[in-house]
């Protein structure tokens, strides 16, 4: 299938809102968002980063077809090929089909999420984040300084997961990172686990996708990832009475090397289209949406960006979606692949080590700090 841009206007729908009834308010309040009958500014986006309710359906959002991978069909699988470098390159996201994971691994951690999410805000709290134990539940994330209209529970796919202690690069304490598991639902741990071995899975294949898509041998970057720090992220978006002025997510690229989402039928997910249009991208039913990190932009050289995305909230339905964010071993340095540069094309980043950029990203999600979180382009070379 072929990733096509087509004009904005030609997919132009309105998704119709009506006023959120009362009850859904109640449910709105359990993330303690209105304070006097108004949306607590925490939450209010920017007017120019304030969702548009009229949205852009991206019909040319490419869909990619995996079966060639479980077949032996040398012609087929070149054509996945250059399917998944053309979509890496116009979009940098794209969706996939027939990937090999089960449904039931969705399904279950679908059910386990919608259990664990539904249960009391004190229950919930047993198992928080706090600046010590950096997994588990939390609901005051922020993104770019404005509140995020979500609640979310973070867990390790490789226990312990490890990290810098800080982002202090003469500081070579490493923090060992361990899960918590809620006492109300003990299903939870086993149902994650498994989701992650197979997005481990899926992920290594798309990667070498990806390396034969740009010239490379399909194992070129399985070394990366021996002790891999992926993790994954249960979502919940509770509905919202004012969708128009606050964001699930608010706009950003994921900081590591490739993220496989799993949304569930609601939408709202935007990916800012390389026209500057942000476009949403539709639920497609046991499809994971795939996209570029951080990372990926650095060792292509930027022949492959990462995109800015962001996700909307719905007055009337909460959302579920469920990111496996799969990122190389904290001490790998990340730097433009030697054999993605020449004297034509020289590196355009200086190498940064992945544990210190995220201790730096991590340190900022607990302090408001003045300044932008750590950004690749604070390591690009200026021309
Ligand atoms: O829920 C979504 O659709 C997007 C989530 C996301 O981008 C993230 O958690 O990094
Ligand atoms: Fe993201």
């Amino acid at each position: 299938m072929q990733a096509q841009t087509s004009h904005p206007s030609k997919n132009r729908k309105n998704s119709n809102y009506k006023k959120a009834p009362h009850r859904l308010l109640q449910s709105a309040q359990k993330l303690k968002p209105i304070t006097m009958g108004k949306v607590d500014p925490a939450f209010i986006q920017e007017p120019e980063h304030r969702p548009r309710i009229s949205y852009i359906e991206g019909e040319g959002f490419p869909l990619i077809d995996l079966s060639p991978l479980h077949s032996n069909n040398g012609s087929a699988i070149e054509g996945l090929v250059k399917e998944v470098g053309k979509a890496c390159k116009e979009w940098g996201f794209f969706q996939v089909i027939n990937h090999g994971v089960p449904l039931e691994k969705r399904q279950k951690i679908d059910s386990d999420s919608r259990k664990f999410f539904e249960q009391s805000l004190e229950e919930k709290r047993k198992v928080r984040r706090t600046e010590k134990l950096v997994l588990g539940y939390y609901d005051t994330e922020h993104t770019k300084n404005v509140r995020d209209w979500k609640e979310v529970f973070d867990i390790v796919v490789e226990e312990p997961g490890l990290i810098p202690a800080s982002p202090d690069p003469d500081d070579k304490e490493i923090t060992e990172l361990y899960n918590q598991w809620p006492e109300f639902l003990p299903e939870l741990r086993e149902t994650c686990q498994d989701y992650g071995q197979e997005m481990v899975k899926l992920a290594r294949k798309l990667f070498e996708l990806i390396a034969l898509s740009l010239g490379l041998p399909a194992d070129r970057f399985h070394s990366f990832f021996k002790d891999h720090n992926s993790y994954i992220r249960l979502n919940h978006y509770p509905p919202c009475p004012t969708p128009e002025l606050a964001l699930g997510v608010g706009r950003h690229k994921d900081g590591g090397a490739l993220t496989i989402l799993a949304q569930d039928d609601v939408g709202g997910l935007e990916v800012k289209r390389k026209d500057g249009e942000w476009v949403r991208v539709k639920p497609t039913p046991d499809a994971y949406i795939v996209n570029v990190g951080d990372i990926i932009q650095v060792w292509s050289n930027d022949k492959y960006e990462s995109v800015e995305h962001r996700a909307m909230v719905n007055p009337e339905k909460e959302r579920f979606s469920f990111p496996f964010f799969f990122n190389p071993a904290h001490y790998t340095m990340i730097k433009p692949l030697e054999e993605l540069t020449n004297e034509q094309n020289p590196a355009k980043y200086r190498a940064y080590n992945w544990g210190k950029f995220t201790a730096s990203r991590r340190r900022s999600n607990f302090q408001k700090l003045n300044v932008e979180n750590l950004q690749i382009s604070h390591f690009r070379i200026s021309d």
